[in-house]
């Protein structure tokens, strides 16, 4: 676990991002899946919408996940488990990086065969608060032709952009600056389940 905190410290610093392999061991992932199995089974899940308050609104044509969103005072045992381990990253991120962030909010995401999210920041104008976004993937094993890739755009100092597709690998951890790296999940050809959740600079 230090020895991640580490990598994602460095990868922020340096990068504006990271990637973690096994993040958590399958026995872990497994369980995060079965709940999000369940729950999507007991019909909880719901289309996503895009904005906030007012301006919220589902559009599929941008994207086309379920979402269900984790209530901080009506955890799992294993969402807790979950959330304490982001809490490291947020300490070693404050730490390290003084990035002044405080709470974490998150959701459960399902992406059905054929499901996609075009690009976009996670921070905007109603959402200033979003500093760092930390996505899990918790489906089973996936390969190339699965396809569904996060692609991120980096910025280069040039003014372009750098392309990195990164596939929805079981126990992977991508941790990024939200205010800085433009992404979309390509069109997936398995269903792909992650926990995606923001550390915000609100309490
Ligand atoms: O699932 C992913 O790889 C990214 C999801 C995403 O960009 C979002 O929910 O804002
Ligand atoms: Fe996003």
């Amino acid at each position: 676990m230090e020895d991640n905190l580490d990598r994602i410290v460095s990868g922020i610093y340096e990068n504006s991002f990271a990637v973690i392999d096994d993040f958590v061991d399958e026995i872990f992932r497994k369980a995060l899946f079965d709940e999000q199995t369940d729950l999507l089974e007991s019909g909880k899940f719901r289309k996503a919408a895009i904005g906030t308050g007012d301006q919220k609104q589902v559009k599929p044509e941008i994207r086309s996940d379920e979402v269900l969103w984790m209530e901080p005072d009506n955890l799992s045992i294993l969402q807790s488990e979950y959330w304490h381990r982001v809490d490291a990253i947020k300490l070693a991120l404050n730490r390290r990086c003084f990035l002044g962030l405080q709470s974490f909010e998150a959701h459960f995401a399902r992406y059905p065969i054929g499901s996609f999210y075009k690009r976009h920041l996670d921070q905007f104008q109603q959402v200033s608060y979003r500093a760092v976004t930390v996505i899990l993937y918790v489906n089973d094993i996936w390969t190339a032709q699965d396809e569904g890739a996060l692609r991120m755009y980096l910025p280069k100092e040039n003014g372009k952009e750098d392309v990195l597709d990164i596939l929805p690998m079981p126990g992977r951890l991508v941790v990024f600056l939200s205010g800085e790296i433009p992404h979309e999940v390509l069109p997936t050809k398995k269903e792909r389940n992650s926990i995606t959740g923001w550390l915000r600079t609100i309490s």
